[in-house]
């Protein structure tokens, strides 16, 4: 008998829409290939979707609308869950753990702030908990972190998460249009959800910095920790100023290890817009792609890149797992357990050392220039660069910051925006991906 004739692997499908219709195909066109690979049939046992009469496509014998009984049938060894959402899916999933059976999911939203209990629950039970998916889609990046990177020892995860805010932000640089305007035209192409709040408010974004920092740094870390702020308040003059010093926007999730003055180690994780050089790798990552860096003691730099989002890309991940967990059922063996031994403190964003850049519109007369390093001195905030040209009679004043907490940057913009002789604060935005 060859390995793949072993007992088959029966999968239930929790979702059936745009990544789950996908895997479902997938699951059916491949079924020999992925069969070798596994070790033994992989076949679907059910799918569970909210209205199984709207699913012709599908076999009727497997389709119910009873996700909750589903998920723990005798007849079912791996859940995978293309719903979203935390409730009711978090029950169905604890509920399939405790009952032994392994879990793929792509659910960052329910992983940044429940992996702690669906991880006891795998344990406890002895089951695998994999979601490759839930952060950068087909780019596998999880695995390398929880695997490949395992005895090396992660400084910094910094990437391009969101593909939706990618597209805008890329459609904002090369046109010169608003956000707004960007917005409704990514909505009428498809590119932004019907509801893009998750995305360009930057949830969708911290969900996965949430993940990302706790595999990385190998420590809990939610997405209430982590320090969040969308696209929205990005405007044409933010780009026009970037491209002036030759930089660009992009929305990037960072997470970072920090040692303080004294050699106390902590997290940091965060989401906010940020000017980086267009020499950087991260600047030429156009539309909905994804690409992340990640550097690490001894591997040094790393970057992984590719489509971070859509049905067929995320399904590639989907059944990436599908096929581990398979694999390790066919065995007897368990997948990597949640590995948060170091548990790290999460350092708050005003504590974290970040660089400004700030673009101000000033009056041109003697003494302003003086004034507005003053306030920087003030806050113990120490100048890189300022630029200053004269437009009509204002002048325009760049000041690119060296690193500083940032609540120390913060207080000091703020003062710059009381001073008489400042007519405007044009731009402020946290730079990255240049030397400090
Ligand atoms: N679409 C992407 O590009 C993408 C990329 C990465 C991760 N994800 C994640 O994958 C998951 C699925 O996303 P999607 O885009 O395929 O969503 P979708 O809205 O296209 O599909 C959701 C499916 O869940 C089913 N469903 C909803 N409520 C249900 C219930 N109560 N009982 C049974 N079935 C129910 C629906 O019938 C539908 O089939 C989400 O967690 C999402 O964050 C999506
Ligand atoms: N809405 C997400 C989907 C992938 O998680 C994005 O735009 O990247
Ligand atoms: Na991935």
């Amino acid at each position: 008998m060859s390995a793949a004739e072993g007992r088959p692997i029966r999968v239930a499908l929790l979702g059936c829409g745009t990544v789950g219709g996908e895997v479902a195909r997938l699951l059916t066109e491949q079924a020999g290939e992925l069969a070798a690979r596994a070790g033994a049939p992989v076949e679907l046992a059910g799918i569970a979707v909210r209205r199984p009469d709207k699913h012709p496509e599908l076999p009727p014998e497997l389709l119910t609308a009873d996700a909750e009984k589903l998920v723990t049938s005798d007849d079912v060894d791996v859940v995978v869950e293309l719903v979203g959402g935390i409730e009711p899916v978090r029950g169905w999933l604890l509920a399939a753990l405790e009952a032994g059976k392994s879990v793929v999911t792509a659910n960052k939203a329910l992983l940044a702030e429940h992996s702690a209990d669906l991880f006891e629950a795998a344990d406890a039970a002895g089951a695998d908990l994999y979601f490759e998916a839930a952060v950068a889609g087909a780019i596998p990046l999880l695995r390398p972190l929880r695997e490949s990177l395992a005895g090396d020892r992660i400084t910094r995860v910094m990437g391009i998460v969101n593909g939706t805010t990618n597209y805008i932000l890329s459609a904002m640089d090369s046109t010169g249009a608003g956000y707004a305007e960007t917005l409704d035209e990514a909505s009428r192409l498809g590119y932004a959800e019907a509801d893009p709040t998750a995305d360009v408010d930057g949830y969708d974004a911290a969900s996965k910095a949430a993940i990302l920092a706790s595999l990385a740094f190998h420590t809990r870390v939610t997405a209430s920790d982590v320090h969040r702020e969308g696209i929205a308040d990005v405007t044409a003059a933010d780009l026009a100023a970037a491209r002036m010093l030759g930089r660009t926007v992009k929305l990037l999730a960072i997470c970072e290890r920090v040692t303080d003055d004294d050699g106390v180690e902590s997290v940091s994780a965060r989401v906010h817009p940020v000017m980086i050089p267009r020499s950087h790798q991260l600047a030429g990552v156009g539309g909905a792609f994804n690409a992340v860096y990640v550097e690490a003691d001894a591997a040094g730099e790393l970057m992984f890149y590719g489509q971070g989002a859509g049905g067929a890309p995320t399904a590639s991940a989907v059944l990436g797992d599908l096929v581990a967990v398979a694999r390790n059922r066919v065995v007897g063996g368990r997948g990597p357990r949640e590995s948060a031994h170091a548990a790290l403190p999460v350092r708050p964003m005003g504590q974290t050392p970040t660089r400004y850049h700030v673009s101000l519109s000033v009056a041109d007369r003697a003494g302003v220039l003086a004034q507005v390093a003053q306030a920087f001195a003030a806050h113990g905030v120490s100048i890189a660069a300022v630029r200053q040209s004269d437009v009509g009679d204002r002048a325009s004043l760049v000041v690119v910051t060296h690193q500083a907490p940032d609540a120390a940057l913060q207080s000091t913009v703020d003062e710059i925006g009381r001073l008489d002789v400042v007519h405007e604060v044009v731009s402020v935005m946290r730079v990255e991906g240049e030397d400090q």
